[in-house]
């Protein structure tokens, strides 16, 4: 029996606040059941599969083209030839209003930085309930709140210090939604018992709240698709796309998405994985720096793969980036689709104009090389950006995007041995003490704020997310378990090591005194670079400790925390 008509028992372990009782009613609750209920098993499948994936990696195995695959290979996958043997297919046709997406800001789900978002001039905001979120309850509850309200136009916020009042302008950016990824639940919610995807949480009640207010509107639900890790994961947003669409009534093809490849598995199946949304598909984009801590966290036991210092994985020298950058835009111009740029993740420096000015130059160049290697629009960090990458584009991309121009082409002949091609860094160069210093602090002042419910900060003038505060942690992690040296002063990076530095840290943050969560992200941290086996998120390994203790909103009593539908 269709979950649909099968009683579906739904529970929320969490306070009713405002925002929840507005967001989850009987309805959206019912379909979220629907939801999970019916595809919690594949998610589930999917999940183990990964774990078994990594073993084979773990001893020396490595990703293949699914060609290959299907000759030997990993032997792990069934065969999937006709998306890159049948030459006719194509993505869905663009809709119109997300023709020209050359600049889309990013950010979380924030209320003021969502109508901020919406303002800035960049054609798209994404809103982030992935790598820039910490889902606290009242972020999640708060953030579809801000969402619907956004869709509706009725969006504003007044500044409770200033008194500064903010609305939407005549004219915004297209709203796009980043669920979580796959590897993420959502505690706060049973289905029969069973703990709920996150993903399936942030897209269903999005959808359930937006669907019908958005295609009123002439839009549609856009959503990005964040570290799916093969075309297995990629079908199965497509079949939850198909079951959200026929559970409303809206015709096939309403959804449209774009997946972030930003996983060293998926760079192995770009073809297959757009071939399987391909009729929801708006393309690719390049999640540079999830994909480069899913190529330390899949090779973490390869003594041929141990990764420099973060600031020298560049976009320039970096074979494997550039490989992937060329083979993202020949596969998605070759199926008729976007190819999008990534994130630079330098951001404003105030009161320093010199730094300013190099910090906006770098992020300059990375445009131009995005535009002129054929992506079709690019990604900033904040609303003080926004210009600066429409000029690049604009000057360099006179049409709305360069699909039919099919720039790009030369990314056919990557191989797989250029996918995983590291650079080599002058010897003395590669890790350094100062890296492992900086990385120690990076991960540590991240985890601090995301238990606090902050899921992205500015820390030495760059952007620090989900994503690039797990590069240092896997590759810290990684000269561990390698027992390698920094090589400017010849000393091994030993659990000792590790730990003083975390320790000192916490010291130096907090004057010895408990403040914030330092000493709780401290003794997480250090757990975690110097355990025997790499964690696969540092979002995992933290969610436990801000599940509804961390909530802040208008709790009501004890017993009204567990509701039934
Ligand atoms: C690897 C990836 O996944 S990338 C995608 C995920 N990451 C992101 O989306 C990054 C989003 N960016 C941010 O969160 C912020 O820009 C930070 C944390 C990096 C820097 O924040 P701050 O130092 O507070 O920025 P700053 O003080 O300069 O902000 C100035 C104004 O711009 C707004 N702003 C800053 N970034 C954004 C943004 N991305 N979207 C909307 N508004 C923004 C601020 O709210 C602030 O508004 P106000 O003047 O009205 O008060
Ligand atoms: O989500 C984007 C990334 O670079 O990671
Ligand atoms: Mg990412």
């Amino acid at each position: 029996m269709e979950a649909r008509t099968a009683p579906v028992n739904i529970e929320i372990h969490a306070p009713i606040c405002a925002a929840a009782s507005e967001i989850l009613t009987p309805d959206s609750l019912r379909f979220l059941g629907y939801l999970c209920h019916k595809f919690e098993d594949r998610r589930q499948a999917l999940l183990a599969a990964r774990a078994s994936q990594a073993l084979v990696f773990d001893s020396g195995g490595v990703p293949h083209y699914e060609g290959a695959a299907k000759a030997g290979g990993m032997g792990m996958r069934e065969p999937h030839s006709k998306a890159t043997e049948d030459p006719h297919w194509r993505c869905a046709a663009v809709p119109e209003d997300v023709m020209d997406r050359r600049v889309e800001i990013t950010g979380p789900v924030d209320r003021k930085m969502i109508i901020n978002g919406l303002n800035s001039g960049a054609n798209v905001y994404m809103a982030d309930f992935e790598d820039s979120t910490s889902p606290t309850w009242s972020n999640l509850t708060e953030g579809q709140r801000n969402l619907r309200d956004a869709t509706r136009g009725k969006i504003t916020y007044t500044n409770p210090e200033t008194g500064r009042v903010y609305a939407l302008k005549q004219k915004t950016a297209v709203l796009f939604v980043r669920p979580r990824g796959w590897h993420l639940d959502e505690a706060h919610v049973t289905v029969n018992g069973r703990v709920v995807s996150g993903s399936l949480f942030d897209f269903a009640l999005y959808f359930y709240h937006n669907v019908h207010c958005l295609l009123g509107k002439g839009t549609r639900p856009y959503f990005y698709l964040p570290k799916l890790e093969d075309y297995l994961e990629a079908r199965l947003w497509n079949d939850v796309f198909k079951a959200a669409q026929s559970y409303f009534g809206v015709p096939y093809g309403t959804i449209r998405a774009t997946v972030l490849l930003e996983t060293i598995t998926a760079a192995f199946q770009m073809e297959e994985i757009l071939y399987e949304l391909r009729d929801h598909s708006l393309g690719l984009n390049c999640g540079r720096w999830d994909y480069l801590f899913s190529y330390i966290k899949k090779f973490k036991c390869h003594g041929d793969k141990i990764a420099p210092d973060r600031s020298h994985l560049t976009m320039t020298d970096t074979p494997l980036l550039k490989a992937y950058v060329e083979r993202l835009i020949y596969i998605c111009h070759k199926r008729g689709t976007f190819a999008m740029g990534g994130m630079a993740a330098q951001i404003p420096i105030k009161g320093d104009p010199a730094a300013n000015d190099a910090a906006m130059a770098r992020i300059k160049n990375d445009k131009i090389r995005e535009v002129m290697a054929g992506h079709d629009g690019t990604w900033v960090a904040h609303p003080a950006l926004v210009t600066l990458a429409k000029s690049v584009f604009d000057k360099h991309m006179p049409t709305p995007n360069q699909i039919d121009k099919n720039p790009g082409m030369t990314g056919k002949d990557v191989t797989e041995a250029d996918l995983l091609k590291l650079r080599i860094v002058p010897k003395g160069e590669a890790i350094t003490s100062a890296g492992l210093e900086k990385g120690v602090s990076i991960v540590l002042a991240y985890t601090e704020a995301w238990l606090r419910g902050i899921g992205c900060i500015p820390l030495n003038h760059h952007m620090e997310d989900a994503a690039t505060a797990e590069i240092s942690r896997a590759q810290i992690w990684q000269w561990r378990y390698h027992g390698v040296k920094t090589e400017d002063d010849g000393v091994v990076i030993s659990r000792e090591r590790i730990s003083k530095l975390v320790q000192d840290e916490v010291k130096r943050r907090t004057g010895g005194e408990d403040r914030g969560k330092w000493f709780l992200a401290g003794k997480l941290v250090e757990d975690m670079l110097t355990k025997e086996r790499l964690d696969d998120f540092l979002t995992t390994v933290c969610y436990p400790h801000i599940l509804t203790t961390q909530y802040e909103g208008d709790v009501i009593p004890e017993d009204d925390h567990v509701s039934k539908l």
